[in-house]
């Protein structure tokens, strides 16, 4: 068994008081904005237009449902893939392998659907479903989540991630102790990250839209706009899988309650919110409009992928001729940091065009509601806190050559404002 490492990680979100809140605060969040948003109001402060008993929560077929789609997205990244990439070094210096088929389960997933809608399936009654289907995958990620805290128990010290091994269990329970759990090539973390909760986001938005259309003879051009954003958000995230690997999630966060309720319930039950407010709340919207947003979402885009490209490259090869000509620092650690190119503008510039994206997805449901505009403001307050997370861990990496990286790029996500 493992021994707790101990006081030496310093707590992160407030420590075990803020783990027991935000344990609770999570959830909560996700069904106030679920019901939210079908109510005529759809006031995002303020409290809920009802309380939903355990009827309007709790169904077998809902559950039914969800473990149908993990399994079935579970059996998709089992088959074989076109790639097989390596992470990260770990601390006894191995590396694990991870498959690259994402993208190939997001096309076969698409088939699926698209064969059952044409063979009767109705797509279009999955929206009347969201709430139980969000309880069941609320339910499945706090036993999953007891499952991999006790997993850890057995897990070799090596195994461990560098916090959410405190001691105290609810802070550990939430943050998770495990670095990578496995059972056999299957990785738990990798898969929920990319896999269940962002495209079953795509198949309720795609729901959304067929249940639009069915009640109002066709989509709305919003509905549209927000699915097809969305839709190119997500494909690029599988296109892209392995750079994933490098992410901090995978990289350093244990895999707890906070990444498995993240990746498994708030994830589509949430970003799906804009689609969700449009099919309760049609909104107005012109084709000037839209060409301005449309504009926005490219120019977020092109920075989010320009920026997260840059850095990929550079650090599977520095000397790539795409990066080889950029002004580099180097660290104690024989790894360099770029100075110029996107990472010269901001030090994350792939934050800077996330939000830009963001603020694309909400713009589409008009300025008459907050509620759509939730998304946007979770997402800069994500954003502002992992952005101080990754200093911290930059610094403690990097240590005076991270001071120089700071004085030479004085501005951490917005030029000249922050
Ligand atoms: N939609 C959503 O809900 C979310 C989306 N995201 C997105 O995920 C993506 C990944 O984000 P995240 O994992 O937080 O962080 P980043 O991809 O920004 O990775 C940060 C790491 O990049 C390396 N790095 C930092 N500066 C430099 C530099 N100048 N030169 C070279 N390397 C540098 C460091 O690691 P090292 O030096 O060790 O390589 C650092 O730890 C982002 O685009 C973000 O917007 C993130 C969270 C939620
Ligand atoms: C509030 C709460 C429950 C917090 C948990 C945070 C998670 C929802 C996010 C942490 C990092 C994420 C990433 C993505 C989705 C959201 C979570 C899981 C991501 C998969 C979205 C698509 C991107 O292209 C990405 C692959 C870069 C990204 C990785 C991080």
């Amino acid at each position: 068994m493992a021994p707790p490492q101990g006081p030496r990680a310093p707590l992160e979100f407030g420590g075990p008081l803020g783990a027991a809140a935000l344990l609770l605060l999570l959830p909560a969040t996700m069904f106030h904005l679920l019901l939210v948003a079908r109510s005529g109001p759809a006031r995002l402060l303020g409290p809920p237009p009802y309380l939903p008993g355990l009827e309007a929560l709790w169904s077998p077929q809902a559950l039914l449902l969800w473990l149908t789609w993990l399994g079935l997205q579970a059996a998709l990244y089992l088959l074989p893939a076109r790639k097989v990439a390596e992470g990260q070094e770990l601390k006894d210096k191995s590396r694990l392998c991870y498959p690259i088929n994402g993208f190939q389960a997001l096309v076969l997933t698409a088939l699926l659907v698209g064969l059952g809608v044409s063979a009767g399936l109705p797509l279009g009654t999955l929206p009347e479903m969201l709430l139980p289907l969000a309880f069941s995958a609320t339910f499945t990620a706090f036993i999953f989540s007891l499952f991999l805290y006790v997993k850890a128990l057995v897990a070799p010290a090596s195994a461990l991630a560098p916090g959410g091994n405190s001691g105290n269990p609810i802070y550990d329970f939430f943050l998770g102790r495990e670095l990578n759990p496995r059972i056999y090539f299957f990785d738990f973390k990798y898969f929920c990250e990319l896999r269940p909760g962002l495209i079953g986001w795509v198949v309720i938005n795609l729901a959304l839209l067929v249940q639009e259309a069915e009640l109002r003879g066709s989509p709305s051009l919003a509905m549209w706009l927000v699915n097809g954003f969305q839709l190119l958000y997500v494909g690029d995230a599988l296109w892209h899988e392995e750079a994933v690997l490098t992410t901090m999630d995978i990289t350093h966060d244990g895999f707890g309650f906070m990444l498995a309720f993240g990746d498994l319930a708030w994830v589509p039950f949430t970003y799906s919110l804009q689609a969700q407010f449009l099919l309760y709340h049609p909104q107005p919207l012109g084709l000037p409009m839209a060409s301005v947003i449309c504009l926005i979402n490219a120019i977020g885009y092109y920075i989010f992928r320009g920026a997260n490209s840059q850095k990929n490259t550079f650090r599977r090869n520095p000397s790539d001729p795409r990066v080889a000509g950029l002004e580099t620092i180097s660290t104690a650690t024989g790894r360099q940091l770029l100075v110029s190119g996107w990472w010269g503008m901001v030090r994350h510039p792939n934050y800077l065009g996330d939000l830009i994206m963001a603020l694309a997805w909400s713009l589409p449901c008009g300025v008459s509601h907050l509620l759509p505009y939730f998304y946007l403001l979770y997402f800069t307050a994500l954003l502002v806190h992992r952005e101080a997370r990754d200093e911290r861990q930059c610094l403690q990496k990097y240590g005076l050559a991270w001071h120089e990286y700071c004085r030479r790029v004085p501005y951490r996500i917005v030029p000249y404002v922050y």
